[in-house]
């Protein structure tokens, strides 16, 4: 059997066994219902779900097996991993999590969870070492955190308070054999700071966090154990003066990891980690990289229901955490391959971010500065995150992290003829900006084979990097989306109207868009561009266009005849044009030659010769109507290709459509087959009030 799958975020339950000295009056507050397949528990008639539920039976072994062995192996793939011990007092989490010292084990069955691991790391590395020729080294440090300050308990001085910002750089046992490891928990276990309470004898005041450092050549990377302190009331542990003090800090420490843990599964860009030192110091552990275990521990009391279901409610809470290290991880190893100007940040500490956009702008649509955008951030930060002062250097320090991953937000191309064109999400206005209107002819939607991505040769090897980084996933080529190739920029300058030309030249034989995903999906390579002729302002811009393609003559010569012409009248030139163009190879003349020979023909000879005023007003309506029209029905033809043809990715990306409706639309092309119109598409039942109205406008389907 192929083995399960490790989710990022393991939430487990363990049932603790009735405290001795209260002996066992009553019956368990916890039933572990025969259906719940050991992931179910009921607590005062609520039924709760999670990944494991242990009964108070079960053993070290097993809860070791269940939920650390999988890490160990994540950790040694280079992954940061916490394992997160959670419940009221005397509920077993130092028991579970292996914090007790070595001395109080009597029972080899005893033995927790962190003399496992690091038993279990050593004897691995030990013979990967064998194979390996870069020596694997693994060291641990042993802190604890008592009274919001914390202590670095293998140092010389373990009760004094390191600054918190330096926990990083606490002592380290490098650990070998299996003698190391009874050091560390004999120094770190029995300098931790108890306490008897009234509910269990060798209370843990404080939090204790042991990290274990796995270097491997130039891979470090990190699990840490921790054993938060009891989570109970302070009333309920009857305590006065520095207990109560210790009880307040403790709840201040859970309250703040509690937080952390419910903005990260709520997918808030910035996480309250400075709010304790408890979350300060696993900032680095608790993010979106990370493979996370919670374990929460449960009395069977039904004195402590209230504490039980609290209990419960948090775990339930931690289940919302979406964290996803392999994909950041490739996502960052891609990244690692970017040159700088195509990188964007990384998710940098939050559990659930938006999905990465490309960033690249166009050199046409202008630039924008990264300093004004950092100031708009800062500006929107201290708005949104509050005035304190705390909360303001916490945003700058925010923005300082990012300031030096942010990519710059624009691409230099040096060659002025080649540019990318690329869809930047934030900018939602400037598509508005960007899409010419309806009227704007070959400067609006070009057809599918001109919706190109242009850039130079040079330029393909960043681009081939940029798809990389920016859609890690198997997936084919992606860059701009499909909104960046819908609209892209009116081109306006001679160049590039004759590079559509030639595009629309070639459309005939073009394939369709269904067996073009290249082409769906972006950036392509523009043939080189034809060379530029020298043409005379004074003839209408289409007949010089028109006169380039349909005349593939040298440029001087081209320069000669329309110079050679430039003195005669306009209608006279005209009509030299059209008695030469029939002469030509019809067969090269293209589509816009073709409708520009058209329109020279509707000219009426009252036209030419001077007709009246509002016979050429009203023929000059005429035409904007109808390529208003033709600009309408390409785009819904598009429009609806796109539906047909569009993963959900691309879907969901068109102005007005969300990923549910996007997926809705994939799922019935899937059962129903290819939309034939864009009527059938309107009649779908997933567009409420007058939402397909407002995709319609959004898309400018409507006229
Ligand atoms: N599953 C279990 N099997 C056997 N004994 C257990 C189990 N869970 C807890 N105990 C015992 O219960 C007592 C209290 O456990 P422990 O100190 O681990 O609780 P705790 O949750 O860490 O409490 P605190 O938060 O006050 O430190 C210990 O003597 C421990 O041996």
């Amino acid at each position: 059997m192929e083995p399960k799958k490790l989710s990022a975020v393991n939430i487990a339950v363990r049932e603790a066994p009735f405290r001795q000295f209260l002996g066992r009056r009553e019956p368990s507050v916890v039933q572990f219902p025969p259906w719940g397949d050991g992931r179910s528990l009921v607590v005062d008639h609520n039924e709760y779900n999670f990944d494991h539920a242990f009964q108070a039976n079960s053993s070290q072994e097993e809860l070791y097996d269940t939920l650390i062995l999988p890490l160990v192996e994540k950790v040694l793939q280079g992954y940061p991993c916490t394992a997160l011990a959670y419940g009221q007092t005397g509920t077993g989490k130092s028991y579970s999590m292996g914090m007790a010292p070595p001395k109080s084990i009597l029972q080899p069955e005893q033995i927790g969870i962190l003399p496992r691991c690091l038993k279990d790391i050593l004897e691995r590395l030990n013979s990967q070492q064998e194979n390996n020729k870069a020596p694997i080294k693994v060291a641990a440090s042993f802190i604890e955190i008592y009274n919001e300050k914390a202590y670095d308990l293998l140092s010389n001085s373990p009760h004094l308070p390191m600054v918190p910002s330096r926990c990083q750089n606490c002592t380290s046992l490098v650990l070998t054999s299996q003698d190391d490891l009874q050091r560390l928990l004999q120094l770190g276990a029995g300098n931790r700071k108890v306490r008897a309470t009234p509910m269990n004898a060798n209370s843990s005041r404080s939090h204790a966090i042991v990290t274990i450092h796995v270097r491997n050549g130039s891979q470090h990377s990190r699990m840490n154990i921790v054993d938060l302190a009891g989570s109970e009331g302070v009333r309920r542990t009857a305590h006065e003066g520095v207990a109560r003090q210790e009880g307040v800090n403790i709840n201040r420490g859970l309250l703040s990891i509690t937080k952390v843990i419910m903005s990260m599964g709520a997918g808030h860009s910035l996480i309250p980690y400075r709010d304790s030192v408890l979350t300060t110091v696993l900032q680095e552990s608790l993010t979106a990289k990370s493979y996370v275990t919670f374990l929460a521990c449960i009395s069977p009391h039904a004195a402590d229901l209230s504490e039980t279901v609290a209990t419960l409610r948090f775990a339930t809470s931690a289940k919302k955490l979406r964290l996803n290290p392999q994909q950041l991880q490739h996502k960052q190893s891609v990244t690692a391959q970017t040159p700088h100007a195509f990188r964007r940040p990384l998710s940098s500490s939050t559990a659930i971010k938006k999905p990465l956009q490309p960033a690249a702008q166009n050199s046409i649509c202008g630039r924008s500065d990264p300093k004004s955008k950092n100031q708009t951030l800062l500006q929107r930060t201290r708005s949104d995150m509050g005035l304190t002062p705390k909360a303001k250097k916490r945003a700058r320090e925010v923005l300082k992290m990012e300031d030096t991953t942010m990519s710059v937000p624009f691409i230099n191309i040096s060659d002025c003829s080649l540019s990318l064109i690329e869809y930047q999400e934030e900018v939602g206005k400037q598509d508005r900006q960007l899409m010419p209107p309806p009227g704007a002819g070959m400067g609006g939607l070009a057809p599918p084979s001109q919706r190109k991505v242009i850039y130079g040769s040079d330029s393909r090897l960043h681009s081939t990097a940029l798809e990389q980084a920016l859609e890690p996933a198997l997936e084919p080529p992606p860059a701009p989306s499909r909104r960046g190739q819908l609209f892209t920029c009116p081109s306006s300058s001679i160049e590039e109207e004759e590079a559509a030309m030639e595009a629309e030249d070639t459309l005939s034989e073009m394939p369709t868009l269904s067996n073009r995903p290249k082409t769906l999906s972006g950036i392509q390579p523009l043939e080189p561009s034809p060379p530029k002729a020298i043409l005379p302002r004074v003839l209408r811009r289409s007949t010089r266009l028109m006169s380039i393609q349909s005349i593939p003559e040298s440029n001087s010569t081209q320069s000669t005849r329309f110079n050679k012409t430039e003195h005669l009248r306009r209608s006279v030139r005209l009509a030299q044009l059209k008695e030469e163009l029939p002469a030509k190879d019809s067969a090269r003349s293209s589509n816009r030659t073709r409708s520009v020979l058209k329109a020279m023909d509707l000219l009426p000879p009252t036209v030419v010769e001077g007709a009246g005023e509002g016979a050429r007003q009203s023929q000059a309506k005429r035409k904007t109507k109808k390529e208003k029209s033709s600009w309408l029905d390409n785009h819904r033809k598009d429009f609806l290709n796109l539906l047909n043809n569009g993963s959900v990715k691309e879907l969901k990306k068109l102005p007005g459509i969300g990923p549910k409706t996007a997926a809705s639309l994939a799922t019935y092309r899937y059962v129903a087959g290819s939309f034939k119109d864009l009527g059938q598409v309107k009649e779908l039942p997933i567009w409420a009030g007058n939402k397909w109205h407002n995709v319609c406008v959004a898309n400018c389907l409507e006229s």
